[in-house]
């Protein structure tokens, strides 16, 4: 299991002693929600974002695309520093291309999903995935409750993936905290982005060990 903590929720003003923070729990990676009032109802952070933030850790920089026409920006955020990038199907006509270039750039491609988006839509360029983020929320904010019906959805994503023998890890976002991540895990998904219930607490060690012992 991993644990990404979704620096949305972090205090802006602070990022880096915020990561610092994080960072002394042992995490694996950190989640980068750029959005930009267009696809969803919020706007956040560029590449720049990613840039500043590459050298201040060493963790994997997971970056998770709410944007319309993500084409245009994969290489500025992969050259600021992405390990992973995430898009959406949803703003993706070339969804096989769009992953492609992604790849082109070294770094482990992912498809997200909204919750209403059904998980066969990946089927056929599954085997070019090294990741699905399944939307545990309609994305845009942090802080929402989570869906439990994406429990199906992971359960799916799953069997996709066992059948055909595949090594692609399920993601998950949104309202993950200590009672909804096993329920999750269970379900298949491995890799856990949590926002709110890391950075929302005082003590963030605490927040994620009991995450990990869920
Ligand atoms: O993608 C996101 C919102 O669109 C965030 O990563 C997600 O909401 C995490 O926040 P929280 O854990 O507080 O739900």
């Amino acid at each position: 299991m991993r644990i990404a903590p979704s620096i949305l929720a972090a205090d802006f003003a602070n990022l880096e002693s915020e990561i610092k923070d994080v960072e002394a729990s042992d995490i694996d990676l950190l989640h980068i929600d750029v959005m930009d009032g267009h696809f969803v109802p919020n706007i956040t952070m560029g590449s720049n974002v990613v840039g500043a933030l590459r050298p201040l850790t060493d963790c994997e920089l997971d970056v998770h695309l709410m944007i319309e026409n993500p084409d245009q920006y994969i290489s500025d955020f992969a050259d600021a520093g992405a390990d992973m990038i995430s898009v959406h199907v949803e703003t993706c006509p070339h969804l096989h291309r769009t992953i492609q270039l992604i790849k082109e750039k070294n770094i482990k491609a992912g498809v997200a999903l909204n919750p209403a988006t059904p998980i066969e839509i990946i089927e056929p360029i599954i085997q070019d995935l090294d990741f699905i983020l399944i939307m545990t929320v309609n994305p845009g904010f942090g802080g929402q409750v989570f869906i439990e019906s994406m429990l199906g959805k992971i359960r799916k994503a799953k069997s996709l993936i066992d059948e055909r023998g595949l090594e692609i890890a399920i993601e998950v976002d949104g309202g993950i905290n200590e009672d909804t991540l096993g329920l999750c895990r269970k379900a298949g998904a491995e890799l856990f982005v949590a926002g709110s219930s890391i950075f929302g607490q005082s003590n963030r060690s605490i927040a994620i060990d009991k995450l990990r012992g869920v």
